[in-house]
């Protein structure tokens, strides 16, 4: 998809998180994290089941306020400018959130409308959206009709609809058969790369992550490696990813999981 507004050409982070902590209560779920997404890369956040992914991407879309630490997005605090520093982001969540009522077109052009894009040029950025993903001839189907994997796609073309600069993804394959979760991980490399957009995927599973991603492993709330995964792989002595994992961190699985 052709990008409208090259905003971040210079290379600097679209996503900047520095000495972040959260508790919940008494029980810390985030202990002082600090990493950055870059444009055109994606960056895979690795973790086992209560690594503390979703708590951190609750505070980088501002469900939840960070009292501990600072994120910038596109260099503006959420904390410090409200909600207009959060423009730049597209998110998918794990929940699904299409309405199964409406057709693709018309769930992307409401998303639109609450964007502000007007009508024809929503129309020929969702054509854009859905081309990237392999998705344009099912945009009159209702999105009951749609298998999960291509209601994933539309979610994921509803993400990038407004052209962010950076992309948010909670664990999006999540109940995907093998194929199409790899043809998903494989938009998302061409997405990232083509239009210049910094993606944080959330995963626990290592057949997502592809040797020249960023890696960040997080485990019971910290980081306990970074660095490109082949480097991460290589630093551990491990002879893939999923044990690089397993060394790393307490969870107990092993190999790959899908
Ligand atoms: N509302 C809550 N109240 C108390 N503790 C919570 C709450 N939400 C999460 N936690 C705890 O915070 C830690 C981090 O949870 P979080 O959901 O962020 O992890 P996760 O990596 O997203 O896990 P999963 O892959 O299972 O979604 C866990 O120990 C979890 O039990």
């Amino acid at each position: 998809m052709q990008k409208e507004s090259k905003a971040n050409v210079s290379g600097a982070p679209v996503l900047s998180v520095k000495d972040v902590s959260y508790y919940y209560g008494d029980k810390q779920a985030l202990d002082d994290v600090s990493f950055e997404v870059l444009p055109g890369r994606v960056t895979a956040l690795l973790g086992p089941n209560g690594a503390g992914k979703t708590t951190l991407f609750s505070l980088i879309t501002r469900l939840f306020d960070a009292p501990i630490g600072r994120i910038e997005i596109c260099g503006l605090s959420p904390a410090e400018v409200g909600s207009r520093a959060l423009a730049p982001l597209g998110v998918v969540f794990q929940q699904p959130t299409l309405d199964l009522d409406l057709t693709v077109k018309q769930n992307l052009r409401y998303f639109a409308s609450l964007r502000g894009i007007p009508r024809k040029e929503a129309d020929e950025r969702m054509g854009r959206a859905l081309d990237a993903l392999d998705t344009r001839e099912r945009i009159g189907e209702r999105v009951r009709a749609l298998n999960g994997g291509h209601r994933r796609r539309v979610e994921i073309a509803r993400g990038i609809l407004h052209s962010p600069d950076l992309l948010l993804l909670d664990e999006p394959t999540i109940g995907l058969d093998n194929p199409t979760r790899m043809a998903i991980v494989e938009h998302i490399h061409r997405l990232a790369e083509d239009d210049n957009i910094g993606v944080l995927w959330a995963t626990h599973l290592f057949d997502e992550i592809e040797p020249d991603d960023d890696l960040i492993v997080l485990d019971k709330g910290r980081i306990v490696a970074r660095g490109r995964a082949k480097d991460v792989v290589k630093e551990t002595g491990a002879e893939d990813l999923g044990a690089a994992f397993k060394l790393l961190t307490s969870d107990p699985h092993e190999g790959v999981a899908a």
